[in-house]
């Protein structure tokens, strides 16, 4: 099933995707696979640019089509240069170039990340398996992420992609800093300060908490403990110079699978997806199940298996919560609310698993493949991220899951 605040029509169901994995050695994709995309967000100099240049340089087997800005210091990259010229837009050549690499990426610099631009990427498919998009530092990516989600709509281009997932670059040197100045606004307002980054972190699948190198330990350990605090779906994982292995950031499938940390009842990230150093002395709590910070917090709300009605329930309460920015609080009264991002993972009696995903008003429920089902508890759990997530939105949520 898949809703936006724009439908008028009953809930449709919707094909499961067909999403390609990066296959290095295989031939080039045929046109009916979708490719994956990843967007790259992060505040003003966390390291984004560091990461794509890791990635453009080293090799790692991928033919990944890499979107930036602009080149910057990785001009100088060998590579053959290409000039893409349109017969309906002339002014393409000046404004786009592309790189093919030596290890096999394509480096595609442009002005902006319009629809365009893409699109215009998208002629070459083919050329590349995977796609990362790199956002300025400023840019929310919840309305660049809801463009490539559900985009079945999309002529041309875009309908060809599918969003693996949204990757934010924290620096750990500020990232803490900007936390904290981000909660100076506690009303329900989104994107109001270009400034915020937190709702980058609300909008990720995965966090990269970059320039560890830079801080002690326990800044590191209450930076990452506030980012869970705000995003508690999303694994983090301490990188230097974005070193990381592409397995975490790319062909994750975000948004068709459950959040790695609903595999386990108790909603703690698996070892595999926190990533240790040595020099990592975890003296912080797991997050609590309501954080109760101004600004952007998160709410964890575990259920059991529901029945059918519950699961009608829950839909109805979901699309109130998310369309209409408001829940009944149980007491004949409402609360206000600003949902950016939910996930969740749960079980009918039927025994189907169900994953729900969610950008802004936008959310999909869908079942999940049974080959993707194995390991996937019976126990079920619901993440919202956002503003007003406060205790009576909880026990609202409860309520609905109750029974
Ligand atoms: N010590 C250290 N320096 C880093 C690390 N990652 C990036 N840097 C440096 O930090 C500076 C900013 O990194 P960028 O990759 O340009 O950051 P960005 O997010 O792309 O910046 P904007 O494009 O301005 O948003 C550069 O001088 C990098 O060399 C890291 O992990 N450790």
């Amino acid at each position: 099933m898949s809703f936006s605040d724009s439908d008028d029509e009953p809930p449709s169901l919707v094909e499961a995707s067909d999403i390609s994995q990066p296959n290095p050695s295989s031939a080039p994709p045929s046109q009916s696979v979708r490719v994956p995309l990843t967007i790259i967000c992060g505040f003003l100099g966390a390291g984004k640019s560091t990461l794509l240049k890791r990635i453009l340089t080293e090799k790692h087997g991928y033919r990944i089509a890499v979107i930036m800005n602009e080149f910057g210091d990785t001009a100088d990259i060998e590579a053959k240069t290409i000039n893409v010229s349109s017969a309906d837009d002339p002014t393409a050549e000046q404004t786009e170039e592309f790189l093919e690499l030596a290890n096999g990426c394509l480096c595609c610099s442009i002005k902006d990340t319009g629809v365009a631009a893409i699109e215009k990427l998208m002629q070459k498919k083919g050329a590349f398996d995977y796609i990362l998009l790199e956002t300025t530092g400023l840019a929310d990516p919840g309305p660049i992420a809801s463009m490539f989600w559900l985009n079945e709509e999309y002529a041309n281009g875009l309908a060809d992609i599918v969003l693996d997932g949204v990757v934010c670059v924290v620096d750990a040197v500020f990232g803490l800093k900007q936390m904290e100045e981000d909660h100076d606004t506690d009303d329900l307002k989104i994107g109001e300060s270009v400034r915020q980054v937190s709702p980058q972190i609300a909008g990720s699948d995965v966090i990269l908490l970059n320039k560890s190198d830079l801080v002690d330990p326990s800044l590191l350990a209450e930076t990452e403990a506030t980012i869970k605090q705000i995003n508690p779906a999303a694994p983090i994982y301490k990188t230097v110079k974005g070193d990381i292995d592409l397995k975490h950031i790319i062909g994750i499938s975000a948004y068709r699978l459950p959040p790695p940390d609903m595999s386990k009842p108790d909603g703690n990230a698996d070892d595999d997806t926190h990533v240790h150093s040595e020099d990592c002395e975890h003296t912080h709590e797991l997050p609590p199940n309501h954080y109760e910070l101004r600004g952007i917090s998160s709410l964890q709300v575990s259920c059991g298996i529901l029945s059918e009605a519950q699961l009608d329930k829950l839909d109805v309460w979901i699309r109130t919560a998310l369309w209409e920015n408001k829940i009944e609080d149980g007491g004949g009264g409402t609360s206000d609310l600003k949902v950016l991002r939910c996930k969740g993972a749960f079980t009918s009696e039927k025994g189907v698993h169900y994953v729900l995903q969610g950008v802004r008003s936008m959310y999909e429920i869908s079942e999940l493949p049974s080959t993707d089902s194995m390991g996937v508890p019976d126990t079920g759990k619901i993440v919202l991220i956002g503003k007003g997530l406060d205790d009576a939105v909880r026990k609202s949520l409860e309520h609905v899951l109750a029974g």
